[in-house]
């Protein structure tokens, strides 16, 4: 298979509103590929085109050779594309240890080897020590742990992550950011990665696809991205990208 993911003329409008135009991009198994763009570029939007959350008005998605298009999130989540979310969602009131099982119960796995998997992830993200703590009482760096140790117990073959540093102070972005370097290298997991913390972001990442109001207008990488002419101008009519480390 030379590519895991191919995403076709994929368009998304609400109302008047194109948030995802024409977009069309792939990805080998194993890259990982930032993606980026201002607040509103349509970030977000790809990933809920691409997980079924919500279905696509153009454009086709295959994922492993297969078209994903118009499958729901579980079918979608089973067939191996997991995601994390921008705001954490953790399943308050149930332990970090019921956190993580709940992500296994997307595949239809034997119940019995549930726990020790959910344990294995919970110390693969650093957690290790922390499985029954209540999920509300976690730091905001060990909810992001948490999350990446949920999705992964969904046994994904693409995790997609949404500003995991968001909120997060310098130090836990060091932190998260050697993790998921660390998830990629020893699982050979194929990554995309939204990040507004450029200075991580390009550290992280192989390849860069660009959005701006929707439209991709640049695929490439991280060293020709910064440079490129309408990066640098869809940055300087919105939101300066924030390249300092955090
Ligand atoms: N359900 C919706 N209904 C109407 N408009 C929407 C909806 N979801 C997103 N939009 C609009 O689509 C555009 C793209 O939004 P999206 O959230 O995908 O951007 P983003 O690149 O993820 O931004 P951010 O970096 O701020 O998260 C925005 O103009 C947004 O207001």
């Amino acid at each position: 298979m030379s590519n895991i993911l191919e995403v076709e003329h994929l368009t998304k409008r609400f109302g008047g509103l194109t948030a995802v135009s024409d977009v069309s991009f792939t990805v080998r198994p194993g890259e990982i590929v930032g993606i980026l763009g201002p607040n509103g570029a349509g970030k977000t939007t790809l990933y809920n085109l691409l997980t079924g959350f919500i279905p696509p008005d153009e454009g086709r998605v295959s994922f492993m050779g297969r078209e994903i298009r118009g499958l729901a999130p579980h079918r979608i989540v089973r067939l191996g594309i997991s995601r994390t979310f921008q705001l954490c969602r953790p399943f308050v009131g149930m332990s970090v240890l019921e956190n993580v099982k709940v992500g296994s119960l997307a595949q239809p796995s034997p119940p019995q080897g549930r726990e020790a998997r959910a344990r294995e992830l919970i110390a693969q993200v650093g957690l290790a020590g922390k499985e029954d703590m209540a999920v509300e009482v976690m730091s905001y760096g060990d909810q992001r742990r948490l999350e990446i140790a949920r999705a992964l117990a969904t046994g994904p073959k693409l995790l997609l992550l949404d500003e995991p540093f968001a909120g997060l102070g310098a130090g836990e972005i060091a932190d998260l950011s050697a993790l998921i370097t660390r998830i990629h290298a020893e699982t050979g997991l194929t990554v995309l990665l939204i990040e507004h913390k450029l200075h991580e972001f390009m550290k992280l990442v192989e390849r860069v696809i660009a959005l701006d109001f929707g439209e991709m207008i640049a695929d490439d990488v991280p060293d020709r991205i910064v440079a490129h002419p309408r990066v640098i101008e869809a940055y300087i009519g919105g939101n300066a990208p924030d390249t300092e480390a955090a």
